[in-house]
């Protein structure tokens, strides 16, 4: 599909794919690409405070849109003209920029300032939410798996899922042990650093966003000509949803030199749960085999769900294909706030947006943040929204829900430019 922003990118459905696809494009010269600069970070990788995978994975390209978003301190841009190498002789690959006097760096500035008196308990509370519903979701599939009971092994599934979105900020930061409860439940945070953080943080609803295109056949996101047996059938996609995250997990073997290069002991963790089971139960191998899949299908379900319905897929939400602000030109912060839906509810909320990838706006703008600081940064962030005369989409969930399908079935490219007054709320 023709991108409207102007990116370049082919869609590949593995992780690795995906960066050799988007190296091709980014002229970085096999080294890394930031703005307009080439630069030479091989002697960083391992001093990297945000952990070594950001720079190893991303050598030979654009990181531009990573390295603005995920840096809220003024130290990685003092440290960058160390690397400095050259220009970059194309242009980039991506419409978005960061004008000082734009609405995402301006927004920063005044985020820099809030967070100095953000309260450190805000995140040890998330931490502890976190580390509850992980123990939780452990402790019933024990119980299900001792007593063969699947009634218990949905409950737990439902507890892993809730875990999993709420855990899925911890792979925006630097390395840390909360990452890798996902990995546990099958999510791998190397594979999902790449769909999720890189490609759908980086260029949201974009044809360059894995997260977007990489469920089709069965999520089709896009405006574009859709068969009328899919349409017809669309609504039923839902059922799918227990098998996506198996299905992107057993994925990896199926280029199997890719997963045995970048195999480290992580890659063992989803192993965990099933020798849990075994050891503590007496129950038969199939059974707890069995309840174990219905853990990991629930989990994926709920993760599915929260994660498809209800932030990104809707007529009122920006998708590549539809006519964009400008197709060259367009602050990213303005442009995260175009690809993002937010929920009545679950707006300004610690647990119940921790949860259910609420303060989705918020979350888009600044991913590395513990969801438990938002609340500190709404009043500045309606300001911002305010001096931009921008707005923050909030929906009702219904109207997310009914939108969901009216855009898998939608084949007609929006011809207006994003309208976020529609839904939108600017205190
Ligand atoms: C792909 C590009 C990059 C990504 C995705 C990335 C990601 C991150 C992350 C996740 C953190 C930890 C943030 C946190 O947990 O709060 C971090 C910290 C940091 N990164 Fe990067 N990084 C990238 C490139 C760079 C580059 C090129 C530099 C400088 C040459 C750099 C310098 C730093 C520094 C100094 C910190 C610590 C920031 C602080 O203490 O305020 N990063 N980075």
């Amino acid at each position: 599909m023709k991108s409207t922003l102007g990116i370049k990118h082919n869609w590949r459905n593995s992780p690795e794919e995906w960066l050799d696809e988007k190296r091709k494009h980014d002229g970085a010269e096999g080294l890394w690409r930031i703005h307009n600069g080439l630069y030479d970070l091989s002697d960083f990788i391992s001093r990297h405070p945000g952990g070594k995978f950001w720079l190893q994975a991303t050598e030979g390209m654009d990181v531009t849109e990573a390295f603005e978003s995920h840096h809220i301190s003024l130290k990685p841009d003092k440290l960058l003209p160390k690397y400095f190498v050259r220009k970059a002789t194309t242009p980039r690959n991506s419409p978005f920029t960061f004008l000082e006097d734009g609405f995402y760096r301006t927004f920063k500035r005044k985020v820099r300032k809030v967070l100095v008196n953000v309260p450190v308990e805000s995140a040890m509370k998330t931490n502890v939410m976190v580390d509850g519903m992980f123990a939780g979701a452990i402790l019933v599939g024990v119980l299900a798996a001792i007593h063969g009971t699947f009634i218990l092994a949905i409950v737990a599934g439902l507890i892993l899922g809730v875990c999993t979105v709420a855990a899925h900020s911890y792979y925006h930061r630097k390395d840390n042990f909360r990452m890798y409860y996902n990995d546990i439940a099958l999510l791998p945070s190397r594979s999902w650093r790449i769909i999720h953080v890189l490609s759908h943080h980086g260029y949201t609803n974009s044809v360059a966003d894995l997260q977007s295109y990489g469920f089709d056949p069965f999520v089709q996101v896009y405006p574009c000509q859709k068969s009328t047996i899919y349409k017809a059938l669309s609504i039923l996609t839902p059922l799918t949803w227990p098998t996506f995250i198996p299905l992107i997990y057993f994925s990896r073997f199926n280029n199997w030199k890719t997963f045995v290069k970048n195999f480290t002991t992580v890659d063992l963790l989803p192993l965990v749960l099933p020798i849990l089971f075994c050891v503590v139960s007496k129950q038969s191998v199939s059974t707890k085999l069995l309840i174990w899949a219905v853990m990991i299908a629930v989990s994926s379900f709920w993760f599915m769900m929260v994660g498809l319905v209800t932030n990104h897929i809707n007529p009122d939400i920006f998708v590549d294909g539809d006519k964009p602000r400008s197709p060259h030109k367009v602050d990213w912060g303005t442009y995260q706030l175009d690809a993002v839906g937010d929920k009545t509810g679950v707006v300004n909320t610690h647990f119940l947006g921790l949860i259910s990838f609420g303060d989705h706006g918020l979350h888009h703008l600044l991913p590395t943040l513990d969801h438990g600081a938002f609340q500190h940064l709404y009043p500045v962030f309606w300001e911002t929204l305010k001096e931009f005369n921008l707005f923050l989409r909030v929906m009702r969930k219904r109207d997310m829900w009914v939108g969901y399908f009216d855009q898998l079935r939608r084949e007609t490219p929006n011809p207006n430019p994003p309208n976020l007054a529609t839904y939108g709320v600017n205190l």
